[in-house]
């Protein structure tokens, strides 16, 4: 089968974390050695990643040396993070099986330049604040703030809508060589038509989004949203809180409309899996690292599923097994 793995970018830097190189790599060990056994199983796999903690501490970071370096646009950023997570999980790789033909590609996705998400910042990007903190942020420095699915507040940026994944064809051909592919980085670096110029854009797009994007677009039989959590749950973080084993598109729909899957968390990973069901007719799970090889053989996560294959399933195991 051919698979895209949607790699979200807490769990790169995990909370609490400074995020030094030694945790990251160590973080992504497991990531590495799920995705080699499912490559000798003979599937064919495209990692993709977030880069939220990562471009938040590049804007830090430029803002600091700015007497002393010109800042970079936004784009340039993330065509950094592109490079610096690329390499992160390339030397994952390499140390679980050197063998394995490694390809990191930035990549660059179509925006509308007047996609309403530059009015309306929403993508939450670096470290974790409390509320006075990220108040006097914003009142000095013009931040535009905001929660982040109760865990503190962040900085946010505008998420504009990935269109298209230039470079597709590259990724298609690099898989059926035998590479494992990482690309769409931070959701990619999003650029715009402005008369006959694609040139780059501020804004940070969504890894779901651009993931189902890229998994439609390669053909890809299987999209897989990695994040924190073994299987979506429904009432989450309440006393009645129950994990899907299944979850219909119909249901998806639902539970967005009725806020059980949050803007800034978990509904951008199930508006993504649900469209990808819709548009190509193949499955999408949703589920933790360390579950990966599992819910691929379908014996965890959660998966979405077309409304023909039967209602939603409550899964059996506990919360805590
Ligand atoms: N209905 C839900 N079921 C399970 N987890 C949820 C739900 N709603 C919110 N979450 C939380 O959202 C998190 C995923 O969002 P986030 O950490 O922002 O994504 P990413 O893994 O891409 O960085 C989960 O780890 C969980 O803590
Ligand atoms: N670009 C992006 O979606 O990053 P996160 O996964 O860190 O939110």
């Amino acid at each position: 089968m051919r698979i895209v793995v949607a790699v979200g970018g807490n769990a790169l830097i995990k909370a609490g974390q400074a995020g030094t190189w030694p945790e990251q790599l160590a973080n992504v060990r497991e990531i590495a050695e799920a995705v080699l056994a499912l490559r000798a199983q003979g599937h064919e796999v495209v990692l993709t990643h977030g880069n939220g903690p990562h471009v938040g501490a590049l804007l830090l970071q430029n803002a600091l040396g700015e007497q002393e370096a010109a800042p970079l646009p936004l784009d340039a950023l993330i065509a950094m993070t592109q490079g610096q997570i690329g390499y992160l999980l390339e030397s994952a790789f390499a140390a679980v099986d050197p063998s394995v033909p490694i390809a990191v590609l930035l990549t660059r996705v179509l925006v509308d330049a007047q996609d309403d998400a530059f009015r309306n910042p929403t993508k939450p990007v670096g470290p974790f604040y409390d509320e006075d903190e990220a108040d006097r942020r914003a009142a000095e420095l013009g931040w535009d703030v905001a929660p982040d699915a109760g865990r503190g507040w962040r900085r946010v940026v505008p998420s504009p809508f990935p269109i298209k994944v230039l470079g597709q064809d590259n990724v298609a051909a690099l898989l059926e060589r035998g590479t494992v592919v990482i690309c769409c980085g931070g959701g990619g670096i999003p650029v715009a038509i402005t008369g006959s110029q694609v040139t780059g854009v501020a804004g940070v797009i969504d890894k779901d989004r651009c993931s189902e994007c890229l998994a439609v677009e390669i053909d890809a039989d299987v999209l897989v949203l990695l994040t924190g959590v073994r299987r979506v749950s429904l009432d989450f973080g309440t006393r009645w809180e129950r994990e899907l084993a299944r979850l219909t598109v119909s249901d998806a729909g639902r539970g967005l409309s009725d806020g059980d899957f949050p803007v800034g968390s978990m509904g951008p990973k199930m508006e993504s899996a649900a469209r990808f069901v819709e548009e190509s007719g193949g499955r999408a799970v949703i589920t933790s690292a360390d579950r990966l090889v599992a819910a691929v053989a379908g014996d965890d996560g959660t998966w979405v599923v077309p409304d023909a294959h039967g209602p939603s399933v409550v899964a059996k195991t506990a919360v805590t097994a």
